[in-house]
């Protein structure tokens, strides 16, 4: 569904990734971990077009996607969580959400405000709430049913728990699973590796721009050399 090849992306003349690539399968769950500032985010902003690939290039769903706008990237169906969440905070939930709302590249009707509001009942009850009256967990929430208003084949989540108290990571985790077993292929930054390897099929970890690992949970789970020196952990 995705290929990232060979790709060096710069802000300005400062080069950030190097010879970057990974793939996401479909219907595969893939995560990308790494220290702070190891290009993590830039990954993700090369693919959406926000920080365009220099060298290499991107293909999705067989297309080249290297050179498009992020706008055209979005909708040939890839949806973002970007890391902040970017709530409109002058739209109630409702608004925040139909405002994004669209039909997948194929017709896709598969998240409307409907099934959004089966999938996070608690943000169904806050759906008249304004974008900046709802708790950070919500906001988060918030974030992730916005990005599947598009009805994308592929949803990227850039840090999707952090900061969050402990139950709500797990609600964020149930909706990943619950997406994961309905097929949906995600791309996903986060640094809890025991929750992800229990979600995900397959990790990359990059340092300073460029993969320096990459295998199955189960790799990760036995690998303590790689978790020690790459993830400090
Ligand atoms: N807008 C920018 N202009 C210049 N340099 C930037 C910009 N954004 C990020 N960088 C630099 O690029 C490098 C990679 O940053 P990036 O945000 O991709 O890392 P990350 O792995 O996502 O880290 P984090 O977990 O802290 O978000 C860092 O050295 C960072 O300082």
């Amino acid at each position: 569904m995705l290929q990232v090849n060979a790709i060096d992306s710069f802000y300005g003349q400062s080069q950030v990734l190097f010879n970057m690539s990974l793939t996401v399968k479909e219907g595969e769950v893939v995560t990308l971990m790494g220290r702070n500032g190891m290009g993590k985010t830039t990954t993700i902003r090369s693919i959406m077009g926000l920080v365009p690939a220099r060298q290499g290039s991107i293909q999705f769903k067989s297309k080249d996607i290297t050179s498009l706008s992020p706008y055209r990237i979005a909708r040939l169906g890839i949806g973002l969580v970007p890391e902040g969440r970017l709530i409109s905070p002058n739209l109630s939930v409702e608004e925040n959400l139909v405002a994004t709302a669209n039909a997948g590249p194929n017709g896709n009707e598969r998240w409307n405000l409907k099934s959004i509001w089966e999938l996070f009942p608690k943000l169904s009850e806050r759906k008249n709430s304004m974008g900046n009256k709802i708790s950070g967990g919500e906001q988060q929430m918030l974030a992730i049913a916005r990005a599947l208003m598009t009805n994308p084949d592929l949803l990227l989540l850039d840090e999707a728990t952090e900061g969050l108290a402990p139950l709500i990571r797990q609600e964020i985790w149930r909706c990943l699973r619950n997406l994961k077993e309905e097929g949906q292929s995600i791309l996903v930054i986060d640094k809890n590796i025991q929750a992800l390897t229990d979600i995900a099929d397959r990790h990359y970890i990059i340092e300073k721009g460029t993969v320096v690992w990459e295998g199955t949970s189960r790799n990760l789970l036995e690998d303590d050399t790689a978790k020690q020196q790459y993830l400090g952990i």
